[in-house]
C-alpha cells in the first residue's frame, strides 16, 4: 500500500493546502481527511497513516489550542516537518444568497478571529458559529436546509462544495500566515540541514522564584535563539503551567543538545517534540549581543579541551 498522509479535513482546508505544499508528489488517493485535529493525531498514533498535518500557530491569533493540547498531553508523536501557508479568506454562500441575506456564518475559530473586523463592519447582525475546520463550514453551508447561511473558508474549500463567493479577501490582516506541522510516530529526527528548529515542552516541577529564567538561561548562555514560547495549563490545577518552546537549531548540534541537557540538570521535565528543517530555510546566524563564543565549533573545541585536561594534557 502506498504511504498515507492525514490532514485536518474535510477536503478543501488550509491544512490540505499545507500537506500539498509539503508533499507535492504524493499520489492521488494518499491524502486522508480527518474531521478534527484529534482525529489526525489518532490516525498517526494508531499507524493508520504515516504522518499527518495540523495547524500549529497563526501569525495573528497565536497557537492552535487543539494541536498544542495533543502535543502536551497525548501519547508522544514527533514533528518532522513544518510549512508556513499564507491564509486568505473568502465568504461563501449558496447560489442566490446575497450579503444582505446572511444571518448565520460558520467557520473555524482561527478564521473567525482573523475576520472579526470585516464581519463586524459588513455583517454586524450576523451570528458566528465555530466548527472543526473552514472546509467543514463550507460543506455544512452546501447541505440542503443548512442551519448556516455562509462560511468563511479558503477559496478551494468553497469551490469544492459548489458555493459562490459573496466577498473575497475578508481577512483583517493581509499578511496573515499559518504554520502547519507534520507529525509522525516517534523515531530518529531527520538529519540536520543547517536551518532547523527544535520543539519541546518544558514542565517545571520544582517551582521557585526565577525557575523560568533559569530554564531560558540554558538557551541564552549557549547562544540558542528561541522562536516561540507559549505557556499552557498542564490540566493539573490552577497555576500549573508548562511551556511550549521552539528553538533554532537541531538536537544533533552541540549547543542545542547541551541546552536540553542543562534543562534536565536543573530539574525541568522535557517532552522532546522533534528537530526538523525550518520552513523559512534561514541559515543566517542570529546576532548575539554581546558577541559570545557560542558557535557549534566553539562547543566542540571546549569539549576537546575538557577531554584533554581530564587525561592530564595541560600543555
Ligand atoms: O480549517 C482549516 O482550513 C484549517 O486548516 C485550520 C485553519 C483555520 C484558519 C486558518 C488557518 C488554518
Amino acid at each position: 500500500m502506498p504511504n498515507q498522509y492525514a490532514y485536518l479535513g474535510p477536503a478543501g482546508t488550509f491544512s490540505e493546502a499545507a500537506l500539498r505544499t509539503l508533499l507535492p508528489e504524493a499520489p492521488v488517493g494518499t491524502m486522508v481527511p480527518c474531521i478534527g485535529v484529534d482525529a489526525v493525531f489518532t490516525a498517526v498514533r494508531e499507524g493508520r497513516v504515516d504522518g499527518g498535518v495540523v495547524p500549529l500557530e497563526n501569525s495573528v491569533e497565536g497557537g492552535v489550542t487543539a494541536t498544542i493540547a495533543e502535543l502536551i498531553n497525548g501519547a508522544p508523536v514527533m514533528i518532522t516537518a513544518e510549512v508556513a501557508v499564507p491564509v486568505e479568506f473568502t465568504l461563501f454562500a449558496r447560489e442566490g444568497v446575497a450579503l444582505a441575506d446572511i444571518k448565520r456564518v460558520a467557520t473555524h475559530p482561527h478564521a473567525l478571529a482573523q475576520c472579526r473586523d470585516w464581519l463586524a463592519a459588513n455583517l454586524p447582525d450576523a451570528e458566528t458559529y465555530s466548527v472543526s475546520s473552514t472546509a467543514a463550514a463550507a460543506q455544512a453551508v452546501a447541505e440542503p436546509g443548512s442551519q448556516y447561511d455562509a462560511a468563511v473558508s479558503a477559496r478551494i474549500g468553497g469551490e469544492r462544495y459548489g458555493l459562490h463567493a459573496v466577498a473575497e479577501g475578508v481577512g483583517d490582516h493581509s499578511a496573515a500566515a499559518t504554520r502547519f506541522i507534520y507529525v509522525e510516530r516517534p523515531g530518529p529526527p531527520p538529519a540536520p540541514t543547517g536551518a532547523d528548529r527544535t520543539s519541546f515542552v518544558a514542565f517545571i516541577s520544582d517551582d521557585h522564584p526565577g525557575a523560568l529564567i533559569e530554564l531560558l538561561n540554558q538557551f541564552a548562555m549557549r547562544g540558542v535563539n528561541l522562536t516561540r514560547l507559549e505557556s499552557r495549563p498542564t490540566g493539573g490545577g490552577l497555576g500549573k503551567y508548562c511551556f511550549c518552546i521552539d528553538a533554532e537549531g537541531h538536537v544533533e548540534e552541540a549547543r542545542v543538545g547541551e541546552a536540553l541537557m542543562g534543562m534536565r540538570r536543573i530539574g525541568t521535565e522535557v517532552r522532546f517534540l522533534g528537530s526538523y528543517p525550518r520552513a523559512d530555510g534561514d541559515t543566517s546566524p542570529t546576532p548575539l549581543r554581546p558577541p559570545r563564543r557560542t558557535s557549534n565549533d566553539d562547543f566542540h573545541e571546549a569539549e576537546r579541551w575538557l577531554t584533554r585536561i581530564r587525561s592530564g594534557d595541560v600543555s
